[in-house]
């Protein structure tokens, strides 16, 4: 490491037409940190998000991977520089099977990477993941939390440094919920991953990040612990009427 934050967005803006989506966040993301993105809907979490990935380019500001400037720069540059994500909507090949949609990950990644021997082949992945029993199923034919884990282990695949979830726990029941979340710890312990994590399940999310930023109507208006953030009367403000609770 070369003392540089493994991501940074510098003032990043993402304007669509007469709407700012996104307005001069900054925020620097350090190896080994679980950080979590809340803010009421619309807020701009998926277009920063986007701009992080290289999935859209931001209108203004900058954005840095390890010191190096990469605003503007394609996905796969992105990619190149470690960082990984998953959709709203999980992305993987249906048609192929589970164990087919991780060896994509792996062709992607290319042999130059090393990696934990947790992601060391398809069979390790799966482990890790939980899905071995349904390797040789279609992804079409398996669960829509299963095909979560799955677009998880696809972004695992590329060896990444940075994992970008957007939004993994949604729609997935409680007890889903849970075991998505230590699944994630997990990732972030035992892979020396860098964690960002988009949420709706506030409550949840902050039981298991220990730093989290809120966003309101495209603006950072909060970056600190949970305990900190739930405390911050502009968030409060910003979530009257929707759920905010202390963490546990
Ligand atoms: N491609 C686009 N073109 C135009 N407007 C967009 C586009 N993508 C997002 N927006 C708008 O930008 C704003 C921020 O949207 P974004 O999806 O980033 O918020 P969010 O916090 O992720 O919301 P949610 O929690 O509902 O997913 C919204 O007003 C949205 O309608």
């Amino acid at each position: 490491m070369n003392g540089h934050p493994l991501l940074e967005a510098r003032e990043v803006s993402v304007r669509f037409g007469g709407l700012v989506a996104v307005d001069q966040v900054s925020a620097a993301f350090a190896p080994g940190e679980l950080v979590g993105i809340i803010g009421p809907n619309g807020a701009g979490k998926t277009t920063f998000f986007n701009a992080l990935s290289g999935v859209v380019e931001p209108t203004g500001g900058e954005l840095y991977a390890g010191g190096q400037r990469l605003t503007g720069a394609k996905p796969h540059r992105y990619a190149q520089h470690g960082v990984a994500r998953t959709f709203q909507t999980p992305r993987v090949f249906a048609e192929l099977s589970v164990a087919a949609n991780i060896d994509f990950g792996l062709q992607f990644a290319g042999r130059h990477r090393t990696a934990s021997w947790l992601l060391k082949d398809e069979a390790s992945i799966l482990n890790l993941i939980g899905l071995q029993a349904q390797a040789d199923l279609p992804a079409a034919a398996i669960t829509p939390s299963q095909q979560r884990l799955l677009e998880i282990g696809m972004a695992l695949a590329t060896r990444p440094k940075l994992l970008l979830l957007d939004e993994v726990a949604a729609g997935l029941t409680e007890s889903e919920v849970d075991a998505m979340a230590q699944l994630i710890r997990r990732l972030r312990d035992e892979l020396d991953l860098t964690v960002i994590w988009i949420e709706h399940a506030v409550t949840t999310l902050l039981r298991y990040v220990e730093r989290v930023i809120v966003l309101h109507q495209g603006r950072k208006i909060a970056d600190g612990t949970p305990a900190e953030v739930v405390r911050n009367a502009e968030v409060i403000e910003a979530y009257l009427g929707d759920e905010m609770v202390e963490p546990a």
